[in-house]
């Protein structure tokens, strides 16, 4: 269905006064996704019959979990209709911004590109982790903020005591918080006119060399990478050549237009302070990065806009196929991936327990789990993924320095300093659960920075906590011991020198390469233990008895040990019946093959998978949602 009403009828031609640039920040859950559902109604650029559950979320992997990964940016045409301004025509462009810490640079990108922000809280949940996460970042950005109540239909939404709190946070009178709810659309078209009035239009230099943001990119299949930017001083054209000013490389606009909600061609370019997406033809988001300015060849502008930042993965793991010659299918999976997903990092790795795969880099454990499900999903691939672990910078006695993404490479010579990657991190709970809060904190290595009240019974922490204490189970444990009450948010905070070691587990004297990890001092003891007694556990008896060591250089800090057997698939075998035995050594045969060899011990790959599993405690796994 074509917009009912554009003004200045095309994109290209829509003076920035008419233009409003905004976003919806909120906690997880609280219902950004449905409102921007409300809202595409509204203004009637989806209709009734279109319409679906959270339209905007088109990956099927976003819409299962119910998290947004990509962003994406919605014109919507919208006529004011109460106050003094009813009846004027104005476009407004939604940006919508993914929620998950994962992907905090990403937001910060969509932030950068609207005027203002819409702070959407659920009426009966309060203010959350993430909602002052998103309100600091939008603050940073310089953001006018319109705190919305939303989910106002529920019988145990308490918009009152909410709007004093929200209010109270960001400086307004609880009577500026505007109440909504998202499912019925009550107030919805109320917020539309508040976003005109309150706003501010996009300012930009028409007549200055073209610089344009681009705030996300995305590969399709069909398309190529698909480019969305905003437009901050001067215009793109069709056909016209662009650069982008982080690696000079130079590509021709093949298409250039805005989303509504479907892409609709600009013959008229995009002009200042407009939101939409470009195509070049290239194949890889890599060569259209998120941050980037993009510019006109034939008269650049000299200097890009700020904020362009690579990418750095903060979480690796090794992926390999469980059936190992499903390697060459897991790389080109990987290259695909890579084409939508600046940020995935991989280098082909061996393992002596689990033979070929890759080590990869992630943006956290949210991101893992996407990867790694979207290649068993996708591509068909069974998969185990190696304990995460952070990056580490190792300091050796001889002046050397080393990085460190892989445990199995820790350094051999004397090591002077290990450093740890830490985040700080916010924790906001109920006042009955600062204590339970405070001892998991402590128990993993976390510094209190500082305790605020937000409200009588709403207790904001702040710590500073090494990364790879939360990569695993943290937020698990976070949420049993605060009843599912407490939620979490924080950002990287860079490096701090630890007391570091790293443990490997030999078999039979061998050290098998996916079980060494590095670990504070004061854990490595547990760390050795719990996986010495799981690897008993999994191995069959040989042979010969077999030692299971955890050690710290050449000092064992703990033993396990697998009795020997002679194993005789024929004993129990009596009499002559010669086929009988024949199918019997030919199915121990068929059992060698799915051994690996570590020295001399035969361990089922199975094992390998059951305790890489189950390592941590938490399977490896991220929680899904926060
Ligand atoms: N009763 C009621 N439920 C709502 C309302 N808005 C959203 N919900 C429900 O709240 C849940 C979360 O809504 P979403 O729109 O997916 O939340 P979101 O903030 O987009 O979530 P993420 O994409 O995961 O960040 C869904 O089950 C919605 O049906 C509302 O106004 N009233």
């Amino acid at each position: 269905m074509p917009p009912m009403l554009d003004p200045g009828s095309h994109p290209g031609a829509t003076s920035p006064e008419r233009i409003r640039n905004f976003c919806i920040i909120a906690h997880i859950d609280h219902g950004k996704s449905t409102l921007a559902d409300r809202m595409l109604q509204l203004t009637e650029v989806v209709d009734a019959r279109q319409m679906r559950a959270q339209y905007l979320d088109r990956m099927d992997i976003e819409r299962e979990r119910g998290i947004t990964i990509k962003s994406q940016a919605v014109r919507l045409p919208w006529a004011v209709r109460e106050g003094e301004r009813a009846g004027e025509p104005f476009v407004l462009n939604m940006i919508d911004t993914p929620g998950h810490v994962d992907f905090t640079y990403e937001v910060s990108r969509s932030l950068a590109a609207c005027e203002g922000a819409v702070l959407l809280v659920d009426a009966a949940q309060g203010i959350e982790a993430q909602t002052l996460a998103n309100l600091y970042l939008a603050l940073e950005n310089d953001l006018h903020v319109i705190p919305v109540l939303n989910k106002i239909d529920l019988p145990a939404a308490q918009p009152e005591k909410y709007a004093e709190e929200l209010a109270h946070l960001i400086g307004c009178e609880p009577s500026d918080c505007l109440r909504v709810s998202g499912k019925t659309g009550e107030g919805v078209a109320h917020l539309l006119d508040e976003i005109v009035r309150q706003f501010k239009p996009p300012v930009g230099d028409a007549s200055a060399p073209t610089r344009a943001m681009i705030f996300d990119s995305v590969y399709d299949v069909y398309r190529g990478v698909v480019t969305y930017i905003r437009v901050i001083d001067g215009r793109l054209d069709p056909r016209e050549k662009i650069k982008m000013m982080s690696t000079g490389a130079v590509h021709e606009l093949l298409e250039i237009g805005v989303i509504s909600p479907e892409p609709i061609k600009s013959t008229g370019g995009l002009g200042v302070g407009e939101v939409g997406y470009l195509m070049t033809g290239v194949k890889d988001v890599r060569q259209s990065r998120v941050g980037d300015t993009v510019t006109i060849n034939g008269k650049p502008a000299t200097e890009a806009l700020g904020g362009y930042k690579d990418p750095k993965p903060m979480v690796y793991s090794g992926l390999y196929p469980i059936d190992g010659s499903d390697y060459p299918n897991l790389r080109d999976a990987l290259d695909k991936l890579k084409l939508n997903d600046a940020a995935l990092n991989y280098e082909p790795e061996t393992s002596t327990a689990l033979g070929f795969g890759f080590r990869c880099g992630f943006l956290g454990l949210l991101h893992l789990e996407i990867i790694r499900e979207r290649l068993e999903r996708e591509f068909g691939l069974d998969l185990i993924s190696t304990a995460p672990n952070v990056v580490y910078r190792v300091d050796l006695e001889d002046g050397t320095e080393h990085i460190v993404t892989n445990p199995s490479e820790y350094p051999a010579g004397k090591i002077g300093q290990v450093y740890e990657p830490t985040v700080r991190a916010t924790v906001l709970t109920p006042n009955d659960y600062v204590g339970a809060v405070m001892e998991l904190c402590q128990g993993r290595r976390g510094q209190l920075l500082g305790m605020d009240y937000l409200s009588a019974d709403r207790v904001e922490l702040r710590y500073t906590l090494p990364l790879a204490e939360i990569i695993y189970d943290f937020f698990d444990q976070l949420k049993s011991r605060t009843k599912g009450y407490a939620s979490l948010d924080y950002e990287p905070s860079g490096e701090q020198e630890s007391d570091l070691v790293k443990v490997d587990i030999l078999l039979h004297g061998e050290a098998v390469d996916a079980f060494s990890a590095i670990v504070h001092k004061d854990k490595a003891y547990n760390y050795g233990v719990t996986i010495a007694a799981k690897l008993r556990g999994l191995i069959p008896r040989q042979q010969f008895e077999v030692p299971i060591q955890a050690a710290i250089g050449s000092r064992v800090i703990a033993r396990e040990t697998i009795r020997a057997i002679r194993k005789d698939v024929l004993a129990k075998c009596y009499g002559g019946d010669i086929t009988r035995k024949r199918k019997l050594i030919e199915k121990q045969k068929e059992g060698k093959k799915r051994m690996k060899m570590v020295g001399r011990v035969e361990v089922p790959q199975e094992a390998f998978i059951a305790a890489l599993s189950t390592s941590d405690g938490t399977d490896g796994k991220a929680p899904a949602k926060k």
